[in-house]
């Protein structure tokens, strides 16, 4: 089953996604794009706390552990957090292409419901680019790496410049992060002309 949409599938012109020379190596753990992103930060006591690392080509794994503030029914995880996990892996996909690129569309399958406690085993791909959109694809397994499949997504990202943070960002943040010698190095590592 799948739910990719006419919008998901890549154009005639699409090509195959390209590993950044300088992309991290594969078993490489990627780390946060921002202290307090909801999906990767440290910084958010209640965020996924998602951890990913590089793959072979244009891929990453990653895990969730999924937490008791995670919950939609009880002992189960929220949908939307699952969305989350998923939009964060392939959102991490960005680090390989080195561009900075945010979601468009994402599409999911809810295959199996996802217990308080389970780890979340994450794969994304990026499976072809056409200008500045990225068609990626995710899986999230229960039991390991290979276990069955809890949760599918299929996206779109667009790439976008730094400026489009900085245009649409709460000042606060924005200056704070500006300020940061830390998160300008982290905002430079995506882009190919830093
Ligand atoms: C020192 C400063 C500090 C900065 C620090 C930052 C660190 C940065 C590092 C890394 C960041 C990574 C973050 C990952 C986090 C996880 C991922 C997320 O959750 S991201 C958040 C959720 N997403 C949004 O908030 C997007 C909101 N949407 C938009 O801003 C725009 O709609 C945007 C950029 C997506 C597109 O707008 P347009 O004006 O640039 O471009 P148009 O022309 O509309 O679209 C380009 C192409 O894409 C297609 N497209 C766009 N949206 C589509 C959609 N929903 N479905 C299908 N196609 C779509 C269009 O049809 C067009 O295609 P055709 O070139 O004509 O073939």
């Amino acid at each position: 089953m799948s739910g990719t949409s006419a919008a998901l599938q890549p154009p005639a012109g699409a090509v195959k996604p390209v590993r950044h020379p300088d992309a991290p190596a594969p078993g490489e753990l990627l780390g946060a794009h921002y202290e307090h992103c909801f999906g990767c930060g440290g910084g958010q006591s209640h965020g996924l706390h998602l951890e990913a690392r590089a793959g072979e080509g244009v891929t990453v794994t990653a895990e969730f552990v999924v937490q008791a503030a995670h919950q939609g029914a009880p002992g189960l995880a929220h949908g939307g957090v699952l969305a989350t996990a998923l939009d964060e892996t392939l959102g991490s996909l960005n680090w390989l292409l080195r561009t900075i690129a945010v979601t468009g569309r994402l599409e999911t399958d809810f295959a199996r419901p996802v217990p308080v406690g389970t780890t979340l085993h994450l794969e994304a791909e990026v499976t072809a680019v056409a200008g500045r959109k990225i068609y990626s694809t995710a899986t999230g397994r229960i039991g390991g790496p290979s276990g069955p499949v809890a949760v599918r997504a299929d996206a779109l990202f667009v790439e976008v410049d730094v400026k489009h943070f900085v245009e649409h960002g709460r000042q606060a943040e924005i200056d704070a992060a500006m300020s940061d010698p830390d998160q300008v190095r982290r905002t430079r590592a995506f882009e190919v002309n830093p």
